[in-house]
């Protein structure tokens, strides 16, 4: 019951058109008893009686009757069709609006497969619920009702014998809706468990086969896929146990027809007339009876889906703007971080930061992996927040922005780049849609990507795949880049975003970056020391703590880790190999 009032809550704004289509639904089920019951006016009248003048009119009538039942069906079919659309177009929309929602805690944690079955799946069980079984259930249920209204008119006693098998029929159906419930959760769990091992195949496709995992992949999908046919056969084996028999009492009223009605028709109690509009009035108990268990099936396959899109449109992001923001357009890009500690479930991952910056200074951030880095600049943009201390921004604490406002003046290339499949001048122009292509072209020279740009055949038009597929590593960290350097923000966030490129285009970028975006706050996360030795403050952190702080001079005074990673990457690797750069 829960679900259906769910989905009332969206089909509500459409209750006119819904009334509409019931009460269209009403009229054909009425219709529906007159053919069965001129039949039988037919024998009694016309054939018995002899008032042959009436067969023409009763044939009229049965005809436009027939004509009427498909034109009004046909009807309120659409109608339902277009409520079921709008409906479903309604709930995507708030869908998809709500994973936009969703916080990088929510995804850490669901599988995208899973996202991609509710989107899909879950939610073509729901469109086929209010599209089809709700006047599927109140057009057999009305005609169901007045078939038993108009057997009781014509003859009662006939009619009482027919209801005979009707409360096993009604319990049998309630058995069934009892049992088979479990089964269609189980059944979408395991669609949607289905459906993470292909989307991490395909995105992972290149992973499986640099490994030549094709076999053990194809194993892990096939045990997915045995379980998955596994479950259906679950519910199915319920259902022929219920099935066969439900059919088999739709059978026992034929044959309790044909006898009881045939023993009164020769004792006189019942008409030949009657027995035939009995006969034709037979369908209209056992298709409801038939229909039943379909409809029970789509009952619980629409509720098993319904509660899983409304457990996602009801699930709430832990990073929210505050009720009150602070009113500012662009940040000038002060930041402090006062004893900030952090933790990813159980695991303490910063402790205890502490330092300050002023707008226009670069930040470098070193230290080895898993240190905490990146957790360290999510918490600047709060996909993240701090279990204690104060992460601030232009003196303001970074929870009291707006938090779309706070990203929006942060230009960031993540660790993990992501590219649109889109052409090149699309992936740039990003965050900053408006811009002209020279707009473009020119953050492209800044990040050292136009010239590999131009002398690709459609030059910024080229479309790149998926996730950028068709460039090296170097180029997708540039383009990346580029996207940033147009966005023009007061913060700029570089998550090892030049690992991949050459000293030499290093350089270039670094040398643009201090000409081009003076007045702007940088970070750099980097392994490579050349890549923060120009900074104004270089963090060096380990095990989730700032070990060192200090600029590139200082840091090598004092002779600790700063100083031994350069050792390592300069000092006697210069001897062995030729000054050639090492990464650690
Ligand atoms: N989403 C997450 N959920 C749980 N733990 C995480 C998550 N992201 C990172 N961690 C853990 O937090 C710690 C710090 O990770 P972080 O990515 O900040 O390190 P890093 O210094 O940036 O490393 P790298 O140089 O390899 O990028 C690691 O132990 C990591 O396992």
């Amino acid at each position: 019951m829960h679900s259906i009032r769910w989905v009332w809550g969206y089909i509500r704004k459409y209750r006119v058109g819904l009334f509409f289509g019931l009460a269209m639904a009403l009229f054909v089920s009425v219709l529906n008893m007159v053919n069965p019951y001129i039949s039988g006016m037919i024998i009694d009248k016309v054939i018995y009686d002899n008032q042959t003048e009436l067969l023409w009119p009763l044939l009229g009538i049965m005809v436009g009757v027939t004509f009427s039942k498909t034109v009004i069906r046909y009807s309120y079919q659409l109608i339902f069709e277009r409520i079921s659309q709008s409906t479903i177009f309604k709930i995507r929309g708030k869908l998809y609006d709500r994973l936009h929602q969703l916080d990088f805690h929510f995804y850490d944690r669901t599988k995208t497969g899973d996202i991609m079955a509710r989107m899909t799946g879950d939610m073509e069980a729901v469109r086929h619920f209010t599209a089809w079984v709700i006047y599927m259930i109140f057009e057999n249920a009305t005609i169901l009702l007045f078939a038993l209204g108009l057997m009781f008119y014509i003859h009662p006693p006939l009619a009482l014998a027919m209801l005979a098998v009707t409360p096993i029929i009604g319990f049998l159906a309630f058995r069934l809706t009892y049992s088979v419930r479990p089964t269609f959760s189980a059944i979408r769990g395991q669609f949607a468990r289905l459906n993470s091992v292909v989307q991490e195949n395909i995105s992972g496709n290149r992973v499986v086969k640099a490994f030549a995992k094709e076999d053990y992949e194809i194993e892990k999908f096939s045990v997915e896929n045995a379980a998955f046919k596994e479950k259906n056969l679950n519910s199915a084996r319920i259902w022929e146990r219920y099935l066969p028999v439900l059919d088999s009492l739709a059978g026992v009223l034929t044959i309790i027809m044909i006898l009881v009605g045939g023993i009164m028709v020769i004792n006189g109690s019942l008409t030949v007339g009657q027995l035939v509009t009995f006969n034709s009035l037979i369908w209209a108990l056992t298709n409801p009876m038939r229909m039943a268990g379909w409809l029970i099936n789509d009952v619980q396959r629409f509720i098993a889906s319904a509660e899983q899109v409304e457990e996602l449109l009801n699930t709430e992001p832990e990073i929210v703007n505050p009720p009150e923001v602070v009113k500012v357009k662009e940040l000038k890009g002060f930041v402090d971080f006062n004893d900030v500690s952090f933790r990813y479930g159980d695991e303490l991952v910063l402790k205890d930061i502490s330092f300050n910056v002023l707008p226009g200074q670069t930040v470098g951030i070193i230290g080895p992996t898993g240190s905490g880095k990146s957790t360290l600049i999510n918490l600047l943009s709060r996909f993240y927040d701090s279990d204690s201390g104060e992460v601030r921004v232009d003196k303001t604490n970074v929870k009291d922005w707006n938090l779309y406002k706070l990203r929006e003046n942060m230009a960031t290339v993540m660790q993990d780049i992501f590219l649109f499949s889109d052409t090149i001048e699309g992936n740039i122009a990003y965050g900053n849609p408006h811009a002209t292509l020279e707009a473009v072209q020119e953050a492209a020279k800044r990040a050292e990507a136009h010239e590999f740009i131009s002398k690709l055949p459609e030059g910024y038009d080229t479309i790149i795949g998926e996730r950028g597929v068709g460039l090296s590593g170097g180029q997708r960290q540039r383009i990346a880049l580029a996207r940033a350097f147009l966005k023009d923000s007061s913060i700029i966030i570089l998550d090892d975003t030049t690992s991949s490129v050459d000293m030499e285009t290093e350089l270039k970028i670094q040398n643009t970056l201090k000409a081009n975006f003076k007045d702007k706050t940088c970070f750099i996360i980097a392994h490579r020391i050349s890549s923060v030795k120009e900074a104004d403050l270089i963090l060096v952190m380990q095990d989730g703590m700032i070990i060192e702080h200090g600029k590139h001079d200082e840091l090598i005074n004092k002779k600790g880790y700063y100083y031994n990673v350069l050792q390592n990457q300069y000092g006697n690797f210069d001897e062995q190999h030729q000054g050639k750069e090492v990464i650690i």
